[in-house]
């Protein structure tokens, strides 16, 4: 099977889609890169990086005659973006995307999409605080998951031609059920999020009704959360606004489990805080030892059959980890 494309065409040019510019050519998986952004000064700096070949204000214009196009703006764009691409894809081309939340984008798009294209929503389990065209790297997808949720009406050849592209960008490629996709991410992802952004918040309005310098020392368990905090505020208020009920669900759990450390804190359970914590510090130890610091163990793939990634090199580019 051939994963070769003649044009690919790329909407939105942030961290995800520069990603796929440089690892789609550097792996030398397409012929001609087109990119559409909604700013021109996004649009300029895409091309003062070279990341591709065409530049556009016009996503329709991008895609005229691409036999891949891959959404990469955030979730709350995509209606639009389909409208204004929908008359101007070409018959027979594949549609994806890489948006974090699955089940909304089938349901948004697929009324959407004329017949003669093959819609398969994707999502690389990959990415940084950073965004923006600069925030792009290669290596960004190498050794990571990337879960696609074809439906049933979509050919398995297609669906195949997506994974080799993603493979050879150096993913590993799972088909799920968008549903399920969702709900995983919920907990692997979304609520790590939240209870990031929750902290940072919370240590922030502490230090402004105490008038003390609490995040001058604050140690660096909380400096990691501070790193996940400054994630993007437009693409994160779409994944809650649009994985809503997987969020409320899984929080629900995370709630109560909370709810038992406060009271064995509270109750001074010594043994139940330690059996807690070294629980958690295996499985820490699991993901290290087996190289893959994503959610790949929440989709239940044994950990010795995932890829091992230059860890030093994530840990450069993702703002430090400990080993
Ligand atoms: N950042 C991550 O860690 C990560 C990881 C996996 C998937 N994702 C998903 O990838 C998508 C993009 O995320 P990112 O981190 O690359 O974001 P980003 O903010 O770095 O880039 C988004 C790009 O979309 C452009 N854009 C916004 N609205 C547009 C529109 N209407 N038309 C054309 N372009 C538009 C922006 O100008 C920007 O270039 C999101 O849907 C997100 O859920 C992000
Ligand atoms: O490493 C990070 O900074 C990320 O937040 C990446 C992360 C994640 O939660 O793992 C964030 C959202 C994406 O949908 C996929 C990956």
């Amino acid at each position: 099977m051939s994963v070769h494309f003649r044009k690919l065409a790329l909407i939105g040019i942030g961290l995800i889609g520069s990603s796929i510019a440089l690892a789609a050519k550097r792996q030398g998986l397409v012929d001609v890169i087109s990119i559409a952004t909604r700013k021109q000064e996004t649009l300029d700096e895409a091309r003062d990086l070279k990341l591709g070949d065409i530049y556009t204000l016009e996503a329709a214009e991008a895609v005229r005659g691409a036999d891949l196009v891959i959404i990469c703006t955030p979730i709350g764009a995509y209606e639009s973006v389909m409208k204004s691409i929908a008359s101007a894809l070409e018959p027979g081309a594949i549609l994806s995307d890489v948006g974090s939340v699955k089940g909304h984008v089938v349901k948004t798009l697929t009324p959407l999409v004329p017949a003669g294209i093959s819609l398969i929503p994707g999502h690389p389990l990959a990415g940084t605080e950073h965004s923006g065209p600069s925030a792009g790297f290669p290596e960004l997808f190498t050794g990571r998951w990337c879960v696609l949720t074809p439906g049933p009406e979509v050919e398995p050849a297609k669906t195949e031609k997506l994974a080799s592209f993603w493979r050879a960008m150096g993913s590993q490629v799972e088909c799920m059920d968008a549903t399920h996709h969702d709900m995983v991410l919920a907990i692997t992802s979304h609520i790590p999020h939240l209870v990031a952004y929750n902290i940072v918040g919370t240590v922030a309005d502490l230090e402004a009704a105490t008038q003390s310098e609490v995040i001058k020392f604050s140690a660096s368990g909380f400096r990691d959360f501070t790193r996940i905090a400054a994630s993007d505020p437009v693409m994160w208020r779409d994944i809650f606004l649009t994985n809503r009920d997987a969020v409320l669900e899984m929080l629900g759990r995370f709630s109560e489990d909370l709810s038992a450390l406060q009271r064995s804190v509270r109750t001074g359970d010594g043994p139940a805080l330690e059996a807690m914590f070294t629980r958690t510090r295996a499985i820490r130890r699991s993901i290290i030892s087996a190289g893959q610091e994503t959610a790949a163990a929440d989709f239940g793939r044994p950990h010795e059959t995932a890829p091992v990634p230059d860890i030093a090199f994530v840990r450069e580019h993702d703002g430090g980890e400990d080993a």
